[in-house]
């Protein structure tokens, strides 16, 4: 008989393991082990072998922050050699904010990881969550795609090319500008998903530490003074939402806000609020005022990608220079390169 491969499963909380209570679902310690244990379905003979790591405490993802996703990393670089993969079991709201970042903290990575979660706890009908985590696990043992993946109602994702679109759907997650990996139908279908041989190598990993950034959503008869406050606090770098392909309003006062701040080294980043796209600064005078301006061009990253692109550079010993060249640079499939 073949040999049974192995998966890792860190349990960090969500809606997945939770119970009901009077003031709403809680995450409860030992209630997701217990629930599983009480499921055949996941010991039948083609599913792997798999050991579930519950952290202390278990949280609601809301509460997810750098230094969770430093914990998290090292906690499977630890347990690399001793696994074929990697499951996460997280909350839903901010699992695209975690997959990105570990994207970027896994300098080499070799095996799969694939980040799940549910809309309804497992233990109650209707439940997504058996579906999400037996294809989950089937997938990480016999289609592993060596990258971070984040699999919700039958499809594997790229991690870092994910969003959450749906707040109380079944299909909580799309990627807006990047094809789905896996299609779990009848078949597991490979759509885009890259297969590379799963090696053994050692897991190297990056520092994430928490840095000074914000977003500002652009909107008609938006005060530059709002800006201005955001830019005189000790800021590293602001994502600005602008307008379709990257465009801002024409107005003197904006433009020279912006130059000063990225003067000053502040890194301003230029990303849609479209979900579908790229931010091309070339396209119209408006957006080309912002390049002028030294803003940065965010391609087609997803806001949370920056975001955790964003905290990990700055968390590097970089020179700004390097840093600006690197954010619009492909690192981890995260970006359409220009030239692609
Ligand atoms: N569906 C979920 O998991 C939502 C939950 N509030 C969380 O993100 O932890």
């Amino acid at each position: 008989m073949k040999e049974k491969k192995r998966i890792y499963i860190a349990y960090t909380g969500g809606t997945i393991g939770m119970k009901p209570s009077k003031n709403g679902f809680i995450p409860v310690a030992g209630y997701l082990s217990e629930t599983i244990k009480n499921m055949p379905e996941f010991y039948h003979d083609d599913m792997p072998e798999f050991e579930i790591h519950e952290y202390e405490p278990l949280i609601d993802s809301a509460d997810i922050s750098p230094e969770a996703w430093q914990v998290l990393a090292t906690d499977i670089q630890d347990r690399y050699h001793d696994f074929d993969g990697f499951i996460i079991l997280h909350g839903t709201d901010t699992m695209s904010y975690t997959a990105s970042a570990l994207s970027f903290i896994f300098e080499s990575l070799s095996k799969p990881v694939i980040i799940t979660g549910s809309q309804i706890p497992l233990s109650q009908l209707r439940s997504d969550a058996r579906a999400n985590l037996l294809n989950s696990l089937f997938i990480a043992a016999h289609h592993p795609i060596n990258e971070v993946c984040l699999f919700f109602n039958n499809q594997l994702f790229r991690g870092n090319r994910t969003t959450k679109q749906h707040a109380d759907g079944f299909s909580a997650f799309v990627s807006p500008n990047y094809p789905v990996l896996l299609e779990a139908g009848i078949d597991i279908k490979n759509i885009a998903g890259k297969k590379q041989r799963t090696v053994n190598t050692r897991l190297t990993i990056g520092k994430i530490d928490k840095q000074s950034i914000a977003i500002l959503h652009l909107f008609p008869g938006l005060d530059w003074q709002v800006l201005d406050n955001l830019l005189k606090s000790p800021l590293q770098a602001l994502v600005l939402l602008t307008y379709g392909v990257g465009n801002a309003q024409q107005d003197p006062e904006l433009l020279k806000t912006l130059k000063e701040a990225s003067d000053r080294g502040i890194l301003i980043v230029n990303c849609s609020q479209c979900l579908k796209g790229s931010v091309n600064m070339g396209g119209y005078a408006t957006g080309h005022a912002l390049s002028e301006a030294g803003v940065i061009g965010g391609i087609d990253m997803t806001t949370e990608a920056v975001i955790a692109k964003l905290h990990y550079l700055l968390s590097q010993s970089l020179s700004y220079k390097v840093v600006k060249e690197l954010l619009t640079t492909d690192l981890r499939g995260e970006l359409t390169a220009l030239n692609d």
